[in-house]
């Protein structure tokens, strides 16, 4: 499936930076309809990527509940990631040369604001579902209360209102971890690439559960020094991020993250949730260390009408990546007519 470019108007940040001669990396799958009301879009999570048929087997996809057959499917990259749109290893027009870490800061609203941006170029007026999980939630929620007419249908998996102090500190332990490799600082491709494997070594932590390293990762019995099935996981899940993805845009995405405030400047989170006009479906997961039922509980309390599942997983924060059945049942009951707004 082709990626297209699209190159962004100058972009104010919330910084104050203005973000010149950016552009976003996305995809389309399916036809729109007569009706041009057919629309989903997808908002993706830290370390993915415009092609959402790759990460999110199961949910999207041919005979997937979201079928190109029947929607046409957007999925954008963010602005600041690794994968295609603007990001800190791209040249500065003003000198010509990669920012590396000091690409301008970025907010979860200036993510959005760039696919707002790629929306009006595509000239969609109407979508009927905005759906995400993680990060990608917390766009969707902030283009929903945005946005209160544009989306028909919200739908956010692991998710929250602000990023919480719990979730910051995770995320500044990994940028300690990054910054602590010299080759960070050097501003170079490929620096930070030993500290992006223990940040990702770190974040797995939030990401899966107790239970789901106890049963997937304990020694047999009579294991004494050999090394242990949990640090071969963990450095081979820092590996494979190191293999794909890049230290500076996981700092700038992660810093984003943390900037994710819906009550920031509009009275408060309550008021910001009051603001939805989407039907929307808020779904938890038992075992989300991360984000935790609490604030799936505080989005559904607060969006009007909304609809609160909670997925009984032991996959933990990830489950909203890996339990695709699950959340297939619960669209298909959000869906159903029988659930009104
Ligand atoms: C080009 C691209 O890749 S696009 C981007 C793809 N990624 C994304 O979009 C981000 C979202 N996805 C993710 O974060 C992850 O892929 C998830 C959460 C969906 C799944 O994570 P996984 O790493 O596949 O699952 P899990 O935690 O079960 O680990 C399985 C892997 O660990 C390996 N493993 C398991 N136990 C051990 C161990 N004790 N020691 C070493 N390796 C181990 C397995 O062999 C397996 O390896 P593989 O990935 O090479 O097949
Ligand atoms: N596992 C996800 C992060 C959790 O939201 C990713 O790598 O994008």
């Amino acid at each position: 499936m082709k990626e297209y470019i699209f190159n962004l108007p100058d972009l104010l940040l919330e910084s104050g930076e203005t973000l010149a001669s950016a552009h976003v990396a996305y995809r389309t799958w399916g036809q729109l309809n007569a009706d041009r009301d057919n629309v989903v879009w997808v908002c993706h999570a830290l370390t993915a990527n415009a092609d959402v048929l790759s990460w999110w087997p199961g949910l999207v996809g041919p005979g997937c509940y979201f079928d190109p057959a029947d929607w046409f499917i957007v999925c954008a990259n963010v602005l600041g990631s690794c994968y295609g749109s603007t990001s800190p290893l791209d040249a500065d027009p003003a000198t010509g040369q990669p920012r590396y870490q000091h690409f301008p800061r970025l907010s979860i609203r200036d993510l959005v604001a760039a696919h707002e941006a790629l929306r009006q170029e595509l000239g969609l007026e109407d979508i009927h579902t905005i759906i995400g999980g993680s990060l990608g939630g917390q766009q969707a929620l902030e283009w929903a209360v945005q946005r209160p007419d544009l989306f028909d249908n919200l739908v956010v998996i692991a998710t929250n209102a602000r990023h919480s102090a719990w979730g910051i500190a995770f995320n500044e332990a990994q940028r300690l971890a990054i910054e602590a490799d010299p080759t960070y600082a050097a501003g170079q491709p490929g620096g930070g690439d030993d500290g992006l494997r223990a940040a990702r070594a770190i974040a797995l932590l939030s990401y899966r559960s107790y239970s789901a390293y106890v049963d997937s990762q304990t020694d047999p019995e009579d294991h004494l020094l050999r090394e242990h099935r949990a640090s071969t996981y963990q450095r081979y899940q820092g590996d494979k991020l190191v293999a794909r993805f890049d230290a500076y845009s996981y700092v700038a995405l992660s810093r984003a993250m943390d900037t994710h405030n819906l009550g920031r400047g509009r009275g408060g989170i309550p008021a910001a949730l009051r603001r939805v006009g989407a039907r929307t479906l808020v779904l938890g997961i038992t075992s989300d260390v991360l984000f935790p039922l609490s604030e799936q509980r505080e989005l559904a309390n607060h969006i009007p009408g909304a609809m609160y599942a909670e997925l009984d997983s032991r996959y933990g924060h990830d489950g909203f990546l890996l339990e695709t059945s699950a959340i297939t049942h619960f669209l298909e009951l959000f869906y159903a007519p029988t659930f009104a707004h």
